[in-house]
């Protein structure tokens, strides 16, 4: 099992296309579409990226806003299909994206709790078995029956995150979600993290925090404009971008 390849990100580029001209309302938008006025311009989020990790590494995607991190979770989880270049993925993977992507606001967070379990993959009959355990740790018994919409973002985000990291998954995704939520809730969340990698999943993590990374991750990746400029053991590659 040691040193067995889950991830291995082969030449992947990913190009996005985006409206070089400024518009400033849908209205206009449609205007100009319909008389094709609007030139697209491209965009590289990823440049040639490569890397691979092994089972129950921690990898830690770091960078400055806009360098390609959540793209790069995005293209992993399957969200995202590369313009060039291929991911294999070897396990199940639990992709905590966006967490509360998957809710519907005008249902109750008892409802969403099941709703998000089948967009998973997760059984009716497995989700009453974790129902409970959701609810504790997200501590959000008194909301059960409330609709979703009337959640602040760090509500949305505990009940996102207990439902996403039920069960043990081969790969677990995280982007952002601990700097979401009080500070107590984060350290909880971390907590949970470590258990799920002492069981064996293997970690991918983007963090703003360079110190939560080196905490959790053993690898890290840092990206800049969509490049690889590091990749290696999390403590060389921390130093070397907290100096930069
Ligand atoms: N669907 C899309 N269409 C067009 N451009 C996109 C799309 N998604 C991302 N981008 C662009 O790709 C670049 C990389 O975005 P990405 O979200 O991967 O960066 P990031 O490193 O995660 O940033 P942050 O730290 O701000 O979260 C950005 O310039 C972004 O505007």
């Amino acid at each position: 099992m040691e040193n067995q390849e889950v991830i291995r990100v082969d030449h992947v580029s990913m190009r996005f296309s985006l409206a070089s001209e400024r518009v400033d309302n849908f209205k206009e938008y449609v205007i100009k579409t319909i008389k094709r006025q609007l030139s697209y311009g491209e965009f590289w989020a990823l440049k040639d990226v490569s890397f691979s990790i092994n089972r129950g590494d921690a990898l830690g995607l770091i960078g400055l806003n806009g360098s390609g991190k959540s793209t790069m979770l995005k293209v992993i989880a399957g969200v995202l299909k590369p313009t060039k270049g291929s991911v294999s993925v070897n396990g199940t993977v639990a992709p905590l994206i966006e967490l509360g992507a998957g809710f519907d606001m005008n249902l109750t967070a008892e409802e969403n709790v099941f709703l998000n379990g089948a967009l998973l993959g997760y059984s009716r009959q497995m989700m009453e078995q974790y129902y409970d355990d959701i609810v504790e740790f997200s501590e959000l018994h008194d909301f059960m029956n409330v609709p979703v919409k009337n959640f602040s973002s760090g509500m949305v985000s505990r009940l996102g995150f207990s439902i996403a990291t039920i069960g043990t998954p081969d790969i677990l995704i995280v982007d952002e979600v601990l700097s979401v939520g009080d500070f107590r809730f984060q350290e909880k969340c971390q907590n949970r993290i470590k258990r799920m990698l002492d069981a064996g999943t293997t970690l991918l993590f983007v963090s703003h925090s360079i110190q939560q990374v080196e905490e959790l991750c053993n690898k890290v990746v840092w990206l800049d404009k969509g490049v690889v400029k590091m990749f290696g053991e999390s403590k060389n590659v921390a130093e070397i971008y907290s100096a930069s």
